[in-house]
């Protein structure tokens, strides 16, 4: 396989393939017998999707912005997550959970384009704590909102199928900006993110 520098955010799928390939003949398979003929094209077409967050930020999906006047609370839980850990290229799934105070100055957002903003993050090479502060971070960015909390609950494959093999466990993390810091707000969020 030819080696070019990589080009960062471009998807090169016949490289994937390629890739793929090679990849099935180094952990000893056949990678033209029946079943795996197609593999390499399909996992080309797969990574696209999964991996699309790379060539996406949030500008592109907090586009629809309110300004309604409602400066409480606005949570959102139990947004699913599937992305994939960086360190062991499988995945890691389960919900995020995202609050926000708008701001006085702040504009508010369509709620599905919350879980949109998860999307662009998780669909990448990530570590869980990374994905928390990024949508934490654009949130602030694009809603001038007075606080933000961001919780995800995630069980992670690279620690369940293999390596420790702890089926179960989760991982959670959060990123709290402005108000929310203030510890009798972050109290009420919390308990509402984690109230089922
Ligand atoms: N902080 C953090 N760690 C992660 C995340 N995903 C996976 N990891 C950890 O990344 C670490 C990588 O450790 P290494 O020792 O380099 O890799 P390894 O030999 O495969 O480690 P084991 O998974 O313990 O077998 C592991 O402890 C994983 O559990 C994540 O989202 N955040
Ligand atoms: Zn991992």
């Amino acid at each position: 396989m030819a080696r070019t520098e990589p080009v960062i955010g471009a998807y090169d799928a016949p490289r994937v393939e390629a890739a793929i390939r090679e990849l099935l003949i180094a952990v000893g398979e056949d990678p033209d017998r029946e079943g795996l003929k197609d593999t390499p094209a399909r996992v080309a077409r797969s990574y696209a999707e999964t991996f699309a967050g790379l060539r996406q930020d949030a500008e592109d999906v907090l586009t629809t912005t309110f300004d309604l006047g409602h400066e409480e609370l606005v949570l959102v839980k139990d947004i699913e997550v599937y992305s994939t850990c960086e360190h062991h290229l499988v995945p890691f799934h389960g919900v995020a959970h995202i609050g926000y105070i708008p701001g006085p100055e702040g504009r508010i957002t369509g709620l599905s384009k919350l879980a949109r903003l998860v999307d662009v993050y998780a669909r990448r090479p990530q570590v869980q704590e990374r994905l928390t502060t990024q949508i934490a971070d654009a949130l602030v960015e694009f809603l001038a909102p007075a606080g933000v909390l961001v919780v995800i609950e995630c069980e992670h494959l690279c620690m369940s199928m293999r390596g420790v093999r702890k089926p179960g466990s989760r991982t959670v993390t959060s990123a709290v900006r402005g108000q929310m810091r203030e510890v009798a707000t972050r109290a009420e969020a919390m308990s509402l993110v984690l109230r089922h």
